[in-house]
């Protein structure tokens, strides 16, 4: 990587889903020429975002519900496949939202950590030099034999970001399940996520809210109808998305 390669390129991203998967095509359909069938309720949830993100930005995702954000997300952590464009990260992922979905429920706390960890690219050492912060940072010292599935919801957040703040991927993606750590937690988190930003790693941040946006970011992304709106200083999006949907 050149100093000047920017830790996410994102161009001409598309994505299309069908709103109603279970909506029933007519009989007619499965005869039909494939290219000709109906498809119905096709629409874009993302469609011609392009920017760059330098390596040590920090930058936060706006938008109402259901406008593309977490869909983005899942696209800069490449879970998800584009159907136009692409999306090329330098140094890594490390996403949030990915690894509590990968947490296995019949497996224990201890060797969920290990599998995450390693799924992430840590090696046996590293895991085994991290083990004991992970737990301590998660605060489930006394839950290490508990299966995954037995955890609280919080339990489940605080051991998902203890294992993705220590991963060394360049690249951290931090969406809103955050938010159901307690808040002695989350000031935790938040308090990492300053050390991680200055030791020159690069966020992208999806959040409802204003002062933790305005906490770690310079610059937002604001999607609106699946469509990059605005892509500037983080008040600037702010002020926009509140003149275009004022509260009350
Ligand atoms: N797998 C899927 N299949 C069909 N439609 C989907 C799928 N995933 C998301 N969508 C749709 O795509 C659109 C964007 O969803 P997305 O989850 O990215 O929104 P969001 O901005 O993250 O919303 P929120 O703020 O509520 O989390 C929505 O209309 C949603 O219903």
């Amino acid at each position: 990587m050149t100093a000047s390669a920017p830790a996410i390129r994102v161009q001409g991203l598309g994505v299309r889903f069908r709103r109603n998967r279970g909506g029933r095509r007519s009989i007619m359909d499965l005869f039909s020429d494939r290219s000709r069938r109906s498809k119905p309720g096709e629409f874009w949830a993302l469609r011609d975002v392009a920017f760059d993100v330098q390596p040590g930005e920090a930058i936060g995702v706006v938008g109402r519900n259901g406008q593309g954000k977490s869909t983005l997300l899942k696209l800069v952590a490449g879970v998800m496949i584009p159907d136009e464009g692409d999306v090329q990260v330098h140094g890594g992922v490390a996403p949030l939202i990915e690894i509590t979905g990968g947490f296995v429920g019949d497996l224990t706390v201890r060797e969920n950590v290990k599998l995450t960890a390693g799924l992430h690219g840590m090696s046996r050492a590293g895991v085994a030099r991290k083990y004991d912060g992970i737990i301590d940072f998660a605060e489930l010292g006394d839950f290490q034999d508990t299966p995954y599935k037995h955890l609280s919801n919080g339990m489940k957040v605080r051991l998902a970001f203890a294992v993705v703040s220590q991963l060394e991927e360049q690249v951290l993606l931090v969406d809103e399940v955050l938010a159901v750590g307690d808040k002695a937690f989350r000031e935790k988190c938040y308090a990492r996520i300053d050390e991680l930003l200055s030791e020159g790693r690069t966020l992208f941040f999806v959040s409802h809210n204003e002062r933790d946006l305005r906490r770690f970011c310079s610059r937002g992304l604001y999607l609106d109808k699946g469509r990059l709106a605005l892509d500037a200083p983080i008040e600037d999006v702010l002020a926009r998305y509140d003149a275009d949907y004022p509260v009350g």
